[in-house]
């Protein structure tokens, strides 16, 4: 049974006002004493290891968290520890399932300030945004239950009074592997779908943010999965790989980078193990001038600014219809001044640092390259906070389709304005791309479009 895949459409969010709640924490107190590796209900240390890995703070740059990779023996226990809760899960009704799920949600809501807090800790995202993935995150729990009890098979009627039948079986255990700008979310996208449909899973985190995916472990127990349904195992590329190579293992889902994605395939299909891939984009976002302009601004701000512009669907190709090119562009520069830097357990920040010292390079270079490929280039560092990982907001100006910025995935809070005179023009300029993930399009008239076509319906 395959496990479902988010739809691949940027969804212009927003944000809900929460109410204050009481925090126990601040910027710089967090220091992680626990194991957290995760198996047969319990957090331990591993068995065995393939180095150490440190993880930060972003908006101090304090390591958090210091912890072993596990090596392949402690990626085996893990697994042996998911067939044994599979052996129990795979027998239960949908509507078993459905209860612990929806448990496990209830939980998720009841603790999402704790939740939250941790994850802009680990991750550096505002507060702000951090309580929207841990609500995405109960509801995606939710929707899988629901789906759980009413998965059924089918009844085909043959020839002669006889018939054929299918039904819907769990595959076993399967892997989770995560990217670091939505941790929590990310486990929950996967352990969501798979649980529900009888599965149990090894999840191994980014390394960068081992916190927060623990704490859902615990919650699934806590929640009446059987112990070892869900796992946790830390580490890095080695950890990963020793996951993917596994043979008991029978179905891998991985979120992260294009290049990460193609490895894993191809470890994948050495075991003929079906896999699930959601990778990096460079997603078109395109501006008709008769648009709703304020609207229009506000979804370019979004799409290239949440998560300081760490998020695979952002629609960081901005194409803007000629005739309102300047205006959008002074309307960007003068709200993207406004956005407020700083530290993002504050209620009122809303843009924290970026993940680490090396992605902020990363985002740099490019940026430098930009100014060197074009002349006449706008480059607006609107501000910059005092950590050591800084954030400097960039909309850039008039970019050519052929500039490295603009067909490579940054990853960070760069905007790339395009202009362009007719909709053949830019459909055909969205689509050129390697990438293929997501599309936005602003338009007064009604419009229908997917991620390799974009139509236009007048
Ligand atoms: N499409 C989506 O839904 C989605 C969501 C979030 C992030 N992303 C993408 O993720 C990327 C950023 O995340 P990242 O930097 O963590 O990506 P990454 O590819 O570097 O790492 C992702 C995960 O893979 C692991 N990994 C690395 N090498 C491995 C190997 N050889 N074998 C097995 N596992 C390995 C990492 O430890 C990490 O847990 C961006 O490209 C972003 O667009 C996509
Ligand atoms: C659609 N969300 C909620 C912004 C999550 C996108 C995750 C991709 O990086």
């Amino acid at each position: 049974m395959k496990l479902l895949r988010a739809a691949p459409i940027i969804r212009f969010l927003i944000p809900k006002l929460h109410q204050t709640m009481s925090r126990s924490l601040s910027t710089g107190v967090f220091q992680n004493s626990q194991p957290l590796n995760y198996r047969a209900g319990g957090r331990v240390q591993p068995v065995d290891s393939v180095g150490q890995e440190q993880a930060y703070e972003p908006s101090t740059g304090r390591v958090i968290a210091t912890f072993a990779c596990s090596g392949e023996k402690e990626v085996n226990e893990a697994i042996q520890s998911a067939k044994t809760a599979f052996k129990i899960w795979r027998q239960k009704s949908g509507m078993e399932r459905s209860r612990v799920l929806l448990e496990a949600a209830r939980i998720i809501r009841e603790r999402s300030e704790e939740l939250a807090t941790m994850e802009t800790i680990n991750n550096g995202k505002s507060i702000f945004e951090a309580r929207v993935d841990i609500e995405i995150s109960w509801q995606t729990l939710e929707y899988y239950a629901g789906l759980a009890g009413s998965m059924a098979g089918q009844h085909v009627q043959l020839p002669g009074g006889s018939f054929g039948y299918t039904r819907r079986e769990p595959l076993g255990v399967c892997v989770g592997i995560g990217a670091w700008n939505y941790p929590f979310q990310i486990a929950c996208w996967k352990s969501g779908p798979a649980l529900a449909c009888g599965n149990a899973m090894v999840y191994k985190p980014s390394p960068f943010t081992p916190i927060t995916v623990v704490l859902l472990a615990e919650i699934f127990t806590e929640a009446g999965a059987p112990p070892g349904l869900f796992n946790v195992v830390q580490g890095a590329a080695a950890t990963g790989e020793f996951l993917c190579k596994h043979a008991e293992v029978a179905k891998i889902s991985f979120t992260g980078s294009v290049p990460t994605g193609s490895k894993i395939m191809e470890m994948a299909s050495k075991g003929i193990k079906p896999v699930t891939l959601e990778l990096g984009g460079k997603s078109p976002l395109i501006i008709f001038s008769d648009s709703n302009f304020d609207n229009a601004v506000n979804g370019a701000l979004m799409a290239n600014f949440l998560t300081q512009g760490q998020v695979c669907c952002n629609g960081t190709r901005v194409f803007v219809q000629r005739d309102i090119l300047q205006k959008f562009t002074e309307e960007v520069v003068k709200k993207v001044a406004k956005i407020k830097i700083g530290d993002p357990l504050l209620e009122d920040t809303r843009m924290g640092p970026l993940i680490n010292r090396p992605q902020l390079e990363k985002v740099l270079a490019f940026v430098k390259g930009a100014k060197e490929q074009v002349s006449c280039l706008a480059v607006k560092m609107v501000k910059r906070n005092q950590t050591h990982h800084e954030v400097s907001l960039s909309p850039i100006g008039e970019c050519r389709d052929d500039m490295t910025c603009v067909k490579e995935e940054i990853f960070g809070p760069v905007m790339s304005i395009l202009p362009f005179d007719t909709e053949e023009e830019v459909l055909e300029r969205a689509n050129n791309t390697t990438y293929g993930l997501a599309a936005g399009v602003f338009s007064r008239f009604e419009l229908c479009f997917n991620t390799s076509t974009l139509n236009r319906k007048i």
